[in-house]
């Protein structure tokens, strides 16, 4: 399964300059879809951890699948003012703007170890973010992974403590 064949690019999306990888396709296909997750599961087999984050939006995606087929807790990130109970939060830059996510806080007990799950990783910003939100909660980082990595934007510069995957890079 090829799955760059189910990303397409569709320039100057959401702002001139920027070249947006929708996914849309690699879910309207089941196959794609499917190949996805499974794959996903193969590389997490031997990782130690407690629980799955899904940032949102598209991050839930793939992320709850994950947590359903593993019997592992999720834990959703999100946009500001959604989340009712207490929240915790951290500021960060991405692509195209900036943005502040929230966590609930007792989403995390101390010493819980995690694992992000998400479509995109491009500058790293959302991922990094996600790290702070776990570290003031107490808990820690190990992995996160993706189906397609933006090389360009050197994401993984920010992520050198931590364990990432992905099944596509551009
Ligand atoms: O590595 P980064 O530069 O942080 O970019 C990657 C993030 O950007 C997108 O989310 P976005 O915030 O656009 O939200 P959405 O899922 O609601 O579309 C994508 O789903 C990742 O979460
Ligand atoms: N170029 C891009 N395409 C899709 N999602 C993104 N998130 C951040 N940058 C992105």
């Amino acid at each position: 399964m090829n799955l760059k064949n189910y990303v397409r690019d569709i320039p100057d999306f959401p702002k001139e300059g920027i070249v947006f990888k929708d996914i849309t396709p690699a879910l309207k296909s089941p196959e794609a879809f499917k190949y996805t997750i499974d794959s996903f599961q193969e590389l997490v087999k031997d990782w130690d951890f407690d629980a799955i984050i899904g940032p949102e939006s598209r991050g839930f995606i793939y992320s709850t699948p994950m947590a359903y087929n593993l019997n592992k807790p999720f834990i959703p990130v999100r946009k500001p003012g959604k989340l009712p109970a207490e929240t915790i939060s951290f500021s960060y830059d991405l692509e195209y703007g900036s943005g502040i996510l929230e966590m609930h806080k007792d989403a995390i007990s101390k010493g819980d170890k995690v694992i992000i799950v998400d479509d995109i990783l491009a500058t790293g910003g959302t991922t990094e973010a996600i790290i702070k939100l776990v570290e003031k909660a107490g808990g820690k980082v190990v992995g996160a992974l993706f189906l397609a990595e933006l090389t360009s934007l050197n994401p993984r510069e920010k992520l050198t403590e931590i364990k990432v995957e992905s099944l596509i890079k551009y």
